[in-house]
This record gives C-alpha cells, sequence and structure tokens, in this order.
C-alpha cells in the first residue's frame, strides 16, 4: 500500500485476487470519486447545470433529462472512439513489423470478403487470423492500461484487508507480460496464441486477458469495437500493403490510453 496524494493505494497484481475485486460479489467496490475537474467536464458547463428549470431538463420517455442523455452519448464517445483508434493504431504498427503475419490477413480478408466486394457482418465474423490478430493487440498494448477501483468499505480480498477509502489499480498491461501466465515470450507478438480462442490462450487464469475489463463493469461495447476494428483493418488490408517509415520511433506511451508516443508513421502502397 502507499500513498499518492491524500488517498492510500494498492495495486493488485495476483490475478485471483483481480477477479474477486471485479465481481464484487460484496458491493464494497466502486468506481473512485472522480476529482473536481473531471466532475466539471462530466456534467458540462455551470451555465448549462443553471438551466435545471428549462424545458430542455424534463424528464424524456426513458426517464433521462435531455441533459443526462447527452452525458451518457459523451461517455460512449469517450469511452469508444479513442480506445478504438488505440487498438488500431497498435495492429497497423504490428503488422508493418511483421509482414508475415500481415499478408496471412490479407489472405485471408481477401478469401473470407472477397476480391472485389466490400466486407459484410457475415464476412466478418469469419475471419479467425484476424481476430487471432486483434487479440494479440490488445494483449500485448491494451489501449487502458489498467482498471481503477476504491473500497467504500472495509474489506478482505485474499489475505489482503483493505480499510475503506483505498485506490485500487488492477494492471492490465502489467498482467498482459507476466511471463508466469504467458511464457518467457509474453513480450513477443505470437498471434498463435489465440489460435484456439481466448479462453485457452489464457488457460493460466481466466483474467490473464481482460482488455475490456471483467465482471459487471465489463465493457460494453467489446463487440461492436472488433467488430469495428475488423471492419477497418479489413478494408485497409483489401486496398493498401504497408511498412513502418524510418522516421517512426517505438515508444509506447500513455496518456490516458496507450499511444505511439511520437506517432505511427506508416508508408502505405495502393495494391
Ligand atoms: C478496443 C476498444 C475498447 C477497449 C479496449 C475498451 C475497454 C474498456 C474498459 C477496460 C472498460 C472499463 C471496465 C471497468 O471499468 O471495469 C470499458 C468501459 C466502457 N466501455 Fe469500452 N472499450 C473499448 C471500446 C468501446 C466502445 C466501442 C464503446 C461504445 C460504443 C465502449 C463503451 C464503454 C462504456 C460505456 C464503458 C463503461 C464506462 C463507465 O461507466 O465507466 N467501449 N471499456
Amino acid at each position: 500500500m502507499f500513498w499518492f496524494g491524500k488517498t492510500p493505494k494498492v495495486i493488485i497484481k495476483d490475478p485471483e485476487l483481480i477477479q474477486e475485486v471485479l465481481s464484487n460479489k460484496l458491493g464494497h467496490f466502486g468506481k473512485p470519486p472522480l476529482n473536481p475537474l473531471i466532475l466539471i467536464l462530466a456534467r458540462g458547463s455551470n451555465e448549462q447545470n443553471n438551466q435545471s428549470e428549462s424545458t430542455s431538463s424534463k424528464k424524456g420517455d426513458h426517464g433521462l433529462t435531455i441533459e443526462e442523455v447527452i452525458e451518457e452519448c459523451k461517455v460512449f464517445y469517450v469511452a469508444g472512439q479513442e480506445t478504438t483508434s488505440s487498438l488500431l493504431t497498435w495492429t497497423m504498427i504490428v503488422l508493418a513489423m511483421h509482414p508475415d503475419w500481415q499478408e496471412k490477413a490479407r489472405q485471408e480478408v481477401m478469401q473470407v470478403c472477397g476480391k472485389d466486394e466490400e466486407p459484410t457482418f457475415e464476412a466478418l465474423t469469419h475471419l479467425k487470423i484476424v481476430t487471432m490478430i486483434l487479440n494479440e493487440v490488445l494483449r500485448l498494448y491494451p489501449p487502458a492500461i489498467a482498471l481503477y477501483q476504491h473500497t467504500y468499505r472495509e474489506t478482505k480480498i485474499g489475505n489482503l484487508s483493505l480499510p475503506a477509502g483505498v485506490d485500487v489499480t488492477l494492471p492490465i498491461l502489467l498482467i498482459h507480460h507476466d511471463t508466469q501466465l504467458w511464457g518467457n515470450d509474453a513480450d513477443e507478438f505470437k498471434p498463435e496464441r489465440f489460435s484456439e480462442g481466448v479462453a485457452k490462450a489464457s488457460s493460466k487464469h481466466r483474467l490473464a486477458f481482460f482488455p475490456f475489463g471483467w465482471g459487471p463493469r465489463t465493457c460494453i461495447g467489446q463487440q461492436f469495437a472488433i467488430l469495428e476494428a475488423k471492419m477497418a483493418l479489413a478494408m485497409i488490408l483489401h486496398n493498401f500493403s504497408f511498412k513502418l517509415s524510418p522516421s517512426y520511433a517505438h515508444a509506447p506511451n500513455t496518456v490516458m490510453l496507450l499511444q505511439p508516443q511520437h506517432g505511427a508513421q506508416l508508408i502505405l502502397h495502393k495494391l
């Protein structure tokens, strides 16, 4: 346990305990309290808040005010846009680094989606190699590098007793690179790990792989994100081959999400 600012913090590295926190059976955990700046951003300007008497604040058919609906849209935008963009960016970088996998993925796209057609929903569900690649990229470069919880009551997980008021960090990136869970080649790009699905790949512990979280708060956009990434990737692979530019410098860095610090300079060739 350590202190950073006013709140005590703990980082949980044991997947078994991570599972306990995320399953939240006793309801002692919750999202950490938001800091005032985030609250102001999430609520919009004071001006808007002061309009609570206006007609726009009336509850709609679903029991939400217009403001609440707007806030939900913002959550979906923030949670869904940069995350998927991070996944696609890292996938392009990694496939540029591994032309053999880029070619395998392209062959599959051409075969399953057809040479001259746009991919259909049905075709995308049959892309096995592309799915393996996306999972391996999510393992090595998870857009959200950690999950954050907060103890609202004194609680116990495994042998660990936590008082109320502790910030709990569940380090996705660290777990995804753990050699005990993934072997000595944990840092290497090997999509074949996922050739028999996620459950087999993460057979050491089911929380060895949790890029979308786990339990009741798991990402609601997971299926949509994968579909979106497959669609974009299939169209790119269909139309272009790509390689890294000499100016690319590999520097994964976190600014909220995991991003290439100096950009993703790629050279595309029309096929
Ligand atoms: C590769 C893409 C994505 C990744 C890696 C990702 C990952 C995550 C993670 C780790 C969480 C937190 C779970 C937790 O707190 O325990 C989350 C929550 C969430 N995600 Fe995603 N997500 C992605 C795409 C999307 C998309 C496309 C949408 C919507 C269209 C979306 C909507 C949400 C929402 C609404 C939440 C809950 C936010 C909250 O209430 O705290 N996500 N996602």
